[in-house]
């Protein structure tokens, strides 16, 4: 299936702020976290997905189109969730859902019955006559979802959307994302600086630091890719050391074994050779395994390793 979203050394500049430095992406179908640290670029990426501003340099295909020359035809067809608080308090939840279905080109009764829809998917059904300005936050967060979906729109891009909401509100949230990906065949792409929630709900990530894309793929790539191998030993009593044996051996060969008990991570690619040189350490050391597997990577891991190689490669003129 095509790309959803398509860039190519993709470059905003500020004045004093180089805010997107080069960006080649994808996103594809599916349900895409865009993730990175406060300023590390994510709502100005949005906003050139958007058309809402142009880029300095580079280019970006979203849906087929050139958000710079085709931004109206594209937000028609793009529901969007903004970070801030854009909410007027004084508007009741369903009129403002409608008025932006109308404003979308959506007939005045399927405006009304879709958002109607819309808020009851979201969990606002019963609450969807209140002004916004007595809603609590979770409720706010979820009317700007529910008019992101209310005009049908194949793809929505959602800012932030568990910004402010208490552990369990966001746990909501994020099954409600899931849902209208998963029951409606809408694609997602939201931003967040929580690496764990991008973790449990998303296909795909775009990992972003300081303009600059630090990592991109499934999270299945993401996490199998150089997380090494752990493997958790038995201290047998009649082969005393047998574990100290294991390491030892394995950091002759060169390699870096983090240690915890009688659990063990080896670093590197989780590959067959990695597979072999820790097999290898253990039967020579006879010692006996419990477990032995991929080690799966966070990612935390993902930014720490990533963020760190292309902080060095820049340091010795590497060009990551
Ligand atoms: N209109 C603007 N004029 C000048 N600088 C800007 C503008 N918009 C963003 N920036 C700068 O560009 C960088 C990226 O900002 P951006 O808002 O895209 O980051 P972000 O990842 O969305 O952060 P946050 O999570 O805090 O919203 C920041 O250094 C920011 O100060």
């Amino acid at each position: 299936m095509s790309a959803i979203i398509e860039t190519r050394g993709l470059v905003m500049q500020f004045p004093s702020t180089r805010a997107l430095d080069g960006l080649d992406l994808v996103v594809p179908p599916g349900v895409t976290g865009l993730v990175g640290a406060n300023g590390a670029g994510k709502t100005t990426l949005i906003s050139l997905v958007l058309g809402l501003l142009k880029p300095t340099s580079g280019a970006i295909e979203v849906l087929g189109l050139d958000p710079a020359t085709d931004g109206p035809r594209l937000r028609a067809m793009i529901g969007y969730g903004p970070e801030r608080n854009v909410l007027p308090d004084d508007m009741r939840a369903y009129d403002f859902v409608r008025h932006f279905a109308e404003v979308k080109g959506l007939p005045r009764d399927e405006a009304r019955s879709r958002s109607s829809d819309s808020l009851y998917l979201v969990g606002l059904g019963e609450e969807r006559f209140r002004a916004l300005g007595t809603m609590s936050t979770g409720q706010r967060q979820r009317v700007k979802l529910a008019q992101a979906i209310a005009a049908d729109p194949s793809f929505v891009v959602l800012d932030e959307p568990t910004d402010g909401l208490d552990p369990m509100q966001r746990d909501e949230m994020l099954n409600i994302i899931v849902e209208v990906n998963r029951k409606f065949g809408i694609d997602v792409m939201l931003s967040s600086h929580v690496l764990e929630e991008v973790e449990r709900i998303c296909d795909h990530v775009i990992a972003l630091d300081a303009g600059k894309l630090v990592a991109q793929g499934t999270m299945g790539d993401l996490a199998g890719a150089s997380g090494g191998v752990e493997v958790e030993l038995v201290e047998l009593d009649d082969r005393p050391g047998s574990v100290d044996d294991v390491v030892e051996r394995l950091t002759e060969a060169g390699l870096t074994v983090q240690r915890a008990l009688t659990t063990l991570t080896v670093g590197g690619r989780p590959d067959d050779e990695l597979f072999d040189q820790v097999t290898v350490a253990i039967a020579a050391a006879e010692a006996r395994v419990k477990r032995l597997g991929v080690r799966r990577r966070t990612l935390d891991d993902v930014f720490t390793d990533d963020v760190v190689t292309a902080e060095y490669a820049g340091r010795v003129g590497g060009d990551a």
